[in-house]
């Protein structure tokens, strides 16, 4: 898929959130697109997905099939999960596929009307149709806001398994959760440019809001083993990430014994 000199803007008076774009997305790469808030990252999601058309330039070679899943999941529709998920299969002449409300952890609301679906499963319902609809291109728009634990961890793999199978995946992700994918594509966009971002976009405690351009990695970072009770993880670790840290999830049935004296401290760094 190409982009040739891309520009959009969404009224004809008002400022270009794009301009000049010329990008290529070729089959099985994992692209993730990073900037301010209000740079343009949905707007060029959704000029990727075809439900904008460029005012100036073209967009060439895209797939057949595409699943996107927005920012916010619109769930003012009359349906359960389960009988959404069919009407889009049927709408899309496929046969309904169950497997994805298992992997994302949806199966046990497959009976729960769309408007009483908390942030967070509204969330994983709009992934859940995207990745349902086969897709040639994949457009995630910060698929991980608002995802639990287990899910947040998963979809990692699960957009790695898509790609591998082929599929373009185009991910604005500003917690940077795609980073320990290997070979991942990163763009950023800032004053209506998309640029390719060849470093790693991490800047310590405070990422959400680190430009890669501005922000310097640090030299150095250390791995911390923190165990808290099951019930407390998932609000810790958000607190965690909302400062920039990097959290990884693991259950334990035990807790781990404390450590007897200072120098037993796990601290490693790599
Ligand atoms: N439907 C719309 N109509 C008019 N202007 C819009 C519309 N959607 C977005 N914009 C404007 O386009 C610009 C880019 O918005 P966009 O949502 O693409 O940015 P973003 O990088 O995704 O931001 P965020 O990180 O906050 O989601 C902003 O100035 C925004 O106000």
């Amino acid at each position: 898929m190409r982009l040739e000199r891309v520009a959009f803007r969404y009224r004809r008076r008002s400022p270009w959130v794009l301009r000049d774009v010329s990008l290529s997305l070729p089959p099985g790469q994992v692209t993730e697109v990073t900037g301010h808030n209000g740079a343009g990252k949905s707007t060029l999601l959704r000029l990727l997905a075809g439900l904008r058309a460029p005012r100036r330039g073209t967009i060439a070679g895209r797939p057949a099939h595409v699943g996107y899943a927005p920012e916010r999941f619109p769930t003012g529709q009359p349906f359960t999960v389960r009988t959404y998920l069919e009407h889009m299969a049927a709408v899309r002449g496929l046969p309904a596929a169950d497997d994805w409300t298992g992997r994302l952890n949806l199966d046990r609301l497959r009976d729960v009307r769309l408007p009483e679906l908390s942030k967070g499963s509204a969330q994983k319902l709009g992934l859940a149709q995207a990745f349902a609809a086969h897709p040639g291109l994949l457009i995630l728009d910060e698929p991980f806001a608002g995802l639990d634990s287990a899910t947040r961890d998963a979809l990692p793999a699960l957009i790695a398994e898509l790609a591998a199978e082929g599929s373009t995946v185009v991910v604005s992700d500003h917690q940077h959760c795609l980073d320990d994918l290997p070979a991942l594509h990163r763009l950023h966009v800032a004053n209506g440019t998309v640029t390719p971002a060849t470093a790693p976009v991490h800047a310590g405690p405070h990422r959400d809001t680190a430009d890669p351009h501005e922000a310097p990695a640090p030299a150095s970072w250390t791995v911390l083993e923190v165990a808290v009770p099951s019930t407390e993880a998932e609000a810790l670790a958000n607190e965690l990430r909302a400062q920039g840290h990097i959290v990884r999830h693991r259950e334990r049935s035990e807790p781990p014994s404390a450590p007897a004296r200072p120098h037993d401290r796990m601290d490693t760094s790599k």
